[in-house]
């Protein structure tokens, strides 16, 4: 066969084509996948696409479908390019099979279907014909089959039938046939030969089976980033056997150069021609495909009932925990008392003293004077209590008389030896023993400490666990939300499912904002229920308005997944994701005041701290809860501002980033 023949045989420029690439130019960083390809994919026919692994196959898929953006060149898909406002590319028109299985493995062949069939907008009497058609000629098991009980070759023929679901124009098909048995494969070659028939419906299919590829009407070979050779397959095999590649690629790229001067500007006209309605439609999200993503999210929680149910309780673990571990007074701390005052049990102020002590959390253990010292080196007491012989005496002198000696100053004091190693349990004996000689004092007609009245915000006994949980709650439903987001984002992308989901026409706003209102729903739950805990279990105080306290805690999950977004955004893997959360975890919870006040960060720090998203918020949460501030207040409205500027911050970085990265 003479290189005029193949000419020939190629699709004449003017003739309709459902793909045309000229001049394709695509990199990841440095690595040059792409460099000027051309390829025609005639309306009607199937185009075989042949190469070695890694020439760039499913690179120049991804880029046909839109979810890679071309660095140089032109890409028309059914007459216009992909992702064009009014378009149907991606959409309606194109079923995308890529090569990753994306699908949802909580779905069962039956549900995987429907979302497809909802989100094309098919009805469900459509829907349900189709899926009878196809589970009959995929030789698929039960509708009701759960997908991640299929074998390899089940799934990937769910997959396929996902893209040949709602009988598109235009079918891209990554390596349909692997893992499929020859008889099967035959079938599907069928099949597609006869929907290409009507010559509405074209195909363009990858394989590395050469068989398979004379099917097709048209095949190309791709080599390192670029088209070698393309034709009918006969001809083209013909060729490849009798002369060397190198000339049959000559041949073909003056057929190209050819063909590729009767389109000049074919492209640029387009943008010209749209009308606002189509770009607003194009832009605007739709509620049937929130809707789909939202009972997709649903269906798979209550595939995995243990895994919401982990959900919903575990900030309810978390804040339990911290109520009860953080902040309380240390309880049944052992102290050695040494008391040698000789004055008789009645009148003995040592004795009285110590009637003082709060006897749960300081156990009072009477030893000699050696034995104590002993018992605290050897870590059995966390401190010495010694009263001197003439204690009573001394103290009565003390108190009665103006001028004392040092030697009365002495005896008549309580001395007391620590070991200050755990500096909580030392500052609880500290404040016990000074409450406990308040008390004493009280009793006193000569003595008197200051008289602390009730406080004018909080409660005297107030403690440090008071203090944190706000923050904590705080933290609780911003982290939660990260961790959920960036997961699960980053798998539906590893797996293939966003950008399945976006070939099948679900722009990145509906998915986020699906993902933001079924979120949502758990953020809802988890806040009720921790609510109900610190309030009514640990009886918290709140003096403020409950629906501020819910609205500020909702707006920091809300402030988690604008978060989580930017992380799924900008990282591909799972691990790096938990990383990056895990990493930012610690550093904000201290810098943010929520374990220690702020007012303890040294200056340059504190500016940081100053900015940080929970920083303002756990301050004006505090001060809704414990002063009961409204809204008016500068502390609270601060707080909700900033709650609100970080939101809006993170979800235009997150949409810079996907931006830059496609
Ligand atoms: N996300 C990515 N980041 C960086 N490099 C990538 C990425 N995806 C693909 N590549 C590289 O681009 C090249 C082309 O990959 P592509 O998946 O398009 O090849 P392929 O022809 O489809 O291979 P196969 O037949 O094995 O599926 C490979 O060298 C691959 O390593």
């Amino acid at each position: 066969m003479e290189y005029r023949d193949l000419e020939a045989s190629l699709p004449a420029a003017q003739d309709k084509f459902a793909i045309r690439c000229r001049d394709v130019c695509r990199s990841y960083g440095k690595l040059k996948v792409l460099t000027n390809l051309n390829l025609t994919v005639p309306q009607g026919q199937i185009y075989g696409l042949l190469g070695p692994s890694g020439c760039g196959k499913t690179t120049l898929l991804k880029c046909i479908v839109g979810t890679l953006k071309i660095s140089r060149g032109h890409i028309t898909v059914l007459g216009k390019p992909p992702a064009f406002p009014g378009h149907e590319v991606p959409g309606k028109m194109v079923g995308y099979m890529p090569q990753e299985l994306a699908l949802y493995n909580e779905f069962t062949i039956s549900d995987t279907l429907t979302f497809f069939g909802q989100i094309h907008g098919l009805t469900s009497k459509e829907t349900r014909a189709r899926m009878d058609f196809l589970i009959d000629f995929l030789h698929l098991p039960q509708k009701h089959s759960l997908v991640r009980n299929l074998s390899g070759g089940q799934r990937r023929r769910v997959s396929l039938g996902a893209a040949l679901l709602q009988n598109p124009e235009l079918l891209i098909l990554d390596e349909p046939t692997v893992g499929v048995d020859p008889v099967l494969r035959a079938k599907i070659w069928q099949h597609l030969v006869e929907i290409v028939k009507t010559g509405k419906v074209s195909v363009i299919i990858t394989t590395h089976y050469i068989e398979e590829a004379r099917q097709a009407n048209v095949v190309g070979l791709m080599r390192n980033g670029h088209l070698l050779a393309e034709g009918p397959p006969d001809a083209l095999m013909k060729q490849h056997s009798a002369t060397a590649l190198s000339k049959v690629t000559q041949s073909v790229n003056s057929v190209k150069h050819h063909i590729g001067e009767l389109v000049t500007d074919y492209f640029v006209c387009f943008w010209c021609s749209v009308d606002w309605k189509a770009r607003a439609r194009h832009i605007l999200p739709k509620g049937r495909n929130i809707g789909a993503l939202i009972i997709k999210t649903m269906v798979r929680m209550k595939r995995m009932p243990g895994s919401l149910c982990f959900q919903f309780l575990l900030p309810v673990i978390q804040i339990s925990l911290i109520c009860l571990c953080v902040g309380g007074d240390p309880k049944g701390i052992k102290v050695a008392v040494v008391n040698n005052d000789t004055a008789s049990p009645i009148s003995s102020f040592s004795l009285s003293l110590l009637s003082f002590l709060d006897n749960s959390s300081v156990i009072q253990v009477p030893v000699p004077h050696n034995e104590a010292f002993e018992g605290v080196y050897n870590g059995e007491y966390w401190g010495v209590i010694g009263f001197g012989e003439n204690f009573t005496s001394y103290l009565t002198k003390r108190i009665l008389q103006r001028q004392v000696s040092k030697e009365v100053i002495d005896g008549g004091s309580v001395h007391v030896w620590l070991d200050l190693t755990n500096r909580q349990i030392g500052l609880m004996l500290q404040k016990q023993l000074h409450q406990a000689f308040q008390h004493k004092v009280k009793q006193s007609p000569l003595w008197s400490f200051p008289q602390f009245e009730e406080p004018i915000y909080g409660s005297l006994n107030m403690d440090f666990t008071t203090y944190v949980t706000p923050g904590a709650v705080l933290s609780i439903s911003f982290y939660l939300a990260v961790g959920l987001t960036a997961l699960s984002f980053v798998l539906e992308r590893k797996e293939g499912l966003l950008d399945r989901c976006w070939v099948a026409g679900v722009s990145s706003m509906e998915t986020m904002l699906a993902h933001l209102f079924s979120q949502l729903f758990v953020i809802s739950v988890q806040i009720i229920l921790m609510l109900l805990f610190i309030l009514l279990v640990f009886k918290m105080p709140n003096e403020g308005s409950l629906f501020l306290v819910i609205c500020l805690i909702v707006l920091q999950g809300v402030t988690g997944i604008s978060f989580g977004l930017v992380i799924s955004a900008g990282i591909d893997d799972e691990q790096s994701a938990n990383q990056a959360a895990l990493g930012i975890f610690y550093p904000n919870l201290i810098l943010s005041g929520i374990i220690w006040p702020v007012e303890c960060i040294p200056y340059p720090l504190r500016y940081l701290s100053l900015v940080l998203p929970q920083t303002y918020a756990s301050e004006a949460l505090r001060c809704i809860m414990y002063r009961g501030w409204g809204i008016t207040e500068m502390m609270v409205w601060r707080g909700f501002a900033f709650t609100l500027g970080w939101n809006t911050f993170f979800l235009i970085l997150a949409t810079v980033i996907l931006k830059l990265r496609t």
